[in-house]
């Protein structure tokens, strides 16, 4: 898979602006600075516990900030009124990390748990609607009326994206995607994302460690390190930064067997 170059002066779609969050006592991050630019597929690394699936929750406003701007389509979230608000929200899907689906509901229901909140649609539709996501993310039609409970864990990722491209969202948040699942699941599963990032024209900010789907299918990749962006641009830009754990992840032992694989 070639990586595409969305250039600089595309549209900037989220941008984050000496975001502060923090909890208690202690600060997640302070003064972060972040662009993600329309139709590109952006990688969010750092170690554990740095905070990134705060940030993506903080975007999504999940968890409060205390400092700083976010604004989605140039619309700065703190200033919306509330139906502008869930016009933004219509615009983005989720996929939590594990999937996040709920247990008592069939697939087919999980996918239209968000039409059903946002769109005013016949049974019929729904149904529709929801075959449609289902195919598109490559379940058999078959796992629509099936529990989580049945499905594998690729399975089960595949039908989270489905149920986070319910509303035929522009951009597309995914929290390590690939987590949990092995490596030929995982790759089908990046070649999924860059298929469908490619026909629906989606914006994606996918958090990950898997140095696979860094390589093969990130435009670009944002690090994040003691509460900042401390590294931004390409796989090339990662691998010339001189930060210590940047130098050790992007060099190390998994890293150079990720890379050497796909070039
Ligand atoms: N609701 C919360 N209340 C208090 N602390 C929290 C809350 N949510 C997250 N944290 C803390 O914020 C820090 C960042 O957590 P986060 O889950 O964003 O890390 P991460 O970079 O996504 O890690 P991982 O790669 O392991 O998933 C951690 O120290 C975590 O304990």
């Amino acid at each position: 898979m070639a990586r595409r170059l969305v250039g600089a002066d595309a549209e900037v779609v989220i941008r984050v602006t000496d975001l502060e969050v923090g909890f208690g006592t202690k600060t997640i991050m302070k003064h972060l600075n972040l662009d993600v630019r329309r139709g590109e597929i952006l990688g969010f690394v750092g170690a554990s516990g740095t905070g990134k699936s705060v940030l993506t929750r903080a975007i999504l406003g999940l968890v409060p900030k205390r400092a700083g701007k976010i604004e989605v389509f140039g619309e700065d979230l703190d200033k919306l009124s509330r139906i502008s608000r869930k016009a933004i929200e219509q615009r983005w899907g989720v996929l939590f990390q594990q999937g996040a689906l709920f247990s008592s509901l069939t697939v087919k229901q999980n996918v239209q748990v968000p039409m059903r909140e946002y769109l005013d649609l016949s049974e019929r539709l729904l149904d529709e609607l929801a075959m449609l996501k289902i195919e598109m993310v490559g379940l058999n039609p078959d796992a629509a009326d099936k529990f989580p409970s049945d499905l594998s864990g690729g399975m089960i990722k595949r039908a989270a994206l489905a149920r986070a491209l319910a509303l035929d969202p522009d951009i597309v948040f995914l929290d390590e995607p690939t987590s949990g699942l092995d490596p030929i699941g995982a790759g089908e599963f990046d070649e999924l994302i860059s298929t469908l990032q490619q026909t629906l024209g989606l914006t994606v900010f996918m958090v990950t460690h898997d140095l696979d789907s860094l390589h093969s299918v990130c435009d670009r990749i944002a690090a994040l390190g003691e509460g900042k962006i401390i590294a931004e641009g390409t796989i090339e830009t990662m691998l010339a930064s001189t930060n210590p754990w940047l130098k050790a992840y992007f060099h190390g032992k998994r890293a150079r067997a990720a890379f050497s694989a796909g070039n």
